[in-house]
């Protein structure tokens, strides 16, 4: 068992690995286990029912916890970040672009940049995919949501400046020390200005054309909320800034994890190929396929498991909350970890080896699995408003991937995971790309 240290806590033993951390933890104190990160006291809940329980049933107890509450520094009461009637009302205003009528709608921009991105690969050169990945959604994301496009670079840097400050999210008083020019917090103060200076340039030029692309953003920008009033400024910086940023680095992530695991386990990628070539006729897929893939759908449902994008989530106690004998009081924080959950053998046997047949109906079935083991999108009203989306272009990204190439490892390079506010590879995930 480690030993808690003064003022800091477990907080040492947390940043330098965070997976081990949250695995040991699991290990030693079980389903309900408790630390403390700097002054937090903190409650790791590792089981489906308590998962149910902080996020479905008892929500109204719980708000975002620490790294949410300070993302706000970033995107501000965009649908993320924001509480109560605030994001109820966001919440009802972004919703139509998330129907699934447009989400088919948006699919043939989503073929078309997993095509583009495919399209520039050099054969059997070593690749950074997920780089490629996150280009491919990035560009997506804008396009589909904000109706332009956007420089990726400026997005991606701001990103990276933004995850950095990860680090940052469990130290006292870290919301006071966010103006002083140092580190991290320069990275952020410059991760935020980009940021919101690209948003602003979008936004402005909407308003000023009062062009409508049929978009989400035009939909902000021209409609009214409900009263006959816009959205202000500073709302609409925050929904699209929030847009951006959270409807693409996580579906960058699922797929370009669904593609390491096809190149580590060729049989499966020959299946793969076999079910597309079934399905596609031409050279890449139609939106109608993303139906008609369930090996495809199986294998993202598999990277989504083993890899996790939100591989753990946080809550604040709003109120006393009881877990058997254990109180849990007003102020801590409450982790759920889809790391933990995702990796239990109690729901998964053999939980480290990828296997897309627990996923088919005729494979291990999930008759007795409990519903709330495996959350990678979250749950109840602040469950992930992008699922559908992220689903429709990692099948269809996978689909027109595997159409064209077939991946193999690049020797000397595995995988490694970084975990920031999401779980990316770290120094990039590199793969070898073979003309099929
Ligand atoms: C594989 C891809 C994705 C994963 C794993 C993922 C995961 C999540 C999770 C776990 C939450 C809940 C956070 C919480 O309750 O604290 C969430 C919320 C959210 N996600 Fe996603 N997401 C993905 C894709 C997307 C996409 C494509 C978009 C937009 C196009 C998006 C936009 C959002 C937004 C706006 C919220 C906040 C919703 C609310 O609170 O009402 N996400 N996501």
């Amino acid at each position: 068992m480690r030993r808690s240290l003064p003022v800091v806590g477990d907080l040492p033993a947390f940043q330098s690995d965070r997976l081990r951390f949250i695995t040991s933890t699991h290990r030693d104190q079980g389903d309900v286990a408790r630390f403390r990160l700097g002054p937090f006291p903190v409650w790791q809940l590792a089981h489906p029912d308590l998962v149910r329980s902080v996020l479905v049933t008892d929500a109204a107890g719980f708000r975002k916890g620490m790294v949410l509450q300070r993302a706000r520094v970033v995107l501000g009461d965009g649908l993320l970040t924001a509480e109560g009637d605030v994001h109820r009302h966001h919440r009802d205003l972004v919703q139509p672009a998330f129907h699934s009528r447009r989400i088919t709608g948006y699919a043939s921009v989503m073929i078309e940049r997993a095509a583009d991105t495919a399209g520039a690969w050099v054969p059997r050169e070593p690749l950074d995919v997920h780089a490629s990945t996150v280009r491919m959604t990035v560009e997506t994301a804008a396009s589909t949501l904000l109706g332009t496009s956007v420089d990726v670079s400026t997005v991606e840097e701001a990103l990276a400046d933004f995850l950095s400050a990860y680090k940052l999210a469990f130290l006292p008083f870290s919301e006071k020390l966010q103006a002083l020019p140092v580190g991290p917090l320069r990275r952020l103060q410059r991760g935020r200005q980009r940021l919101h200076g690209l948003v602003d340039s979008v936004v402005a030029e909407r308003a000023a054309s009062g062009h409508d692309g049929g978009d989400l953003l035009s939909a902000l920008v021209l409609g009214s909320d409900g009263d006959g009033a816009a959205l202000s400024s500073q709302e609409l910086r925050d929904e699209a800034t929030t847009l951006l940023l959270a409807g693409h680095e996580t579906t960058a992530n699922t797929l370009a994890y669904a593609l390491h695991l096809l190149a580590a386990h060729p049989s499966v990628q020959g299946s793969v190929q076999d079910e597309v070539d079934a399905v596609v006729t031409g050279d890449r897929p139609v939106a109608a396929d993303a139906d008609r893939l369930p090996l495809c759908r199986a294998v993202v449902s598999e990277a989504l498991r083993m890899y996790p994008p939100s591989w753990m989530m946080g809550r604040q106690a709003l109120v006393e909350y009881s877990v058997g004998s254990q109180v849990i009081q007003p102020g801590d924080l409450v982790l759920l970890p889809q790391w933990i959950v995702h990796h239990d053998p109690r729901w998964w046997p053999q939980p480290y080896s990828f296997d897309p047949s627990r996923w088919l109906s005729d494979g291990a079935g999930s008759a007795d699995r409990p519903r709330w083991a495996f959350f990678p999108f979250g749950a109840g009203l602040r469950r992930c408003i992008g699922e559908g989306f992220a689903w429709t272009e990692a099948v269809l990204g996978l689909a027109t991937i595997a159409r064209r190439w077939r991946l193999r490892p690049v020797p000397g390079r595995p995988l490694r995971l970084e975990p920031l506010i999401t779980l990316r590879p770290r120094g990039g995930l590199w793969l070898i790309p073979e003309p099929r």
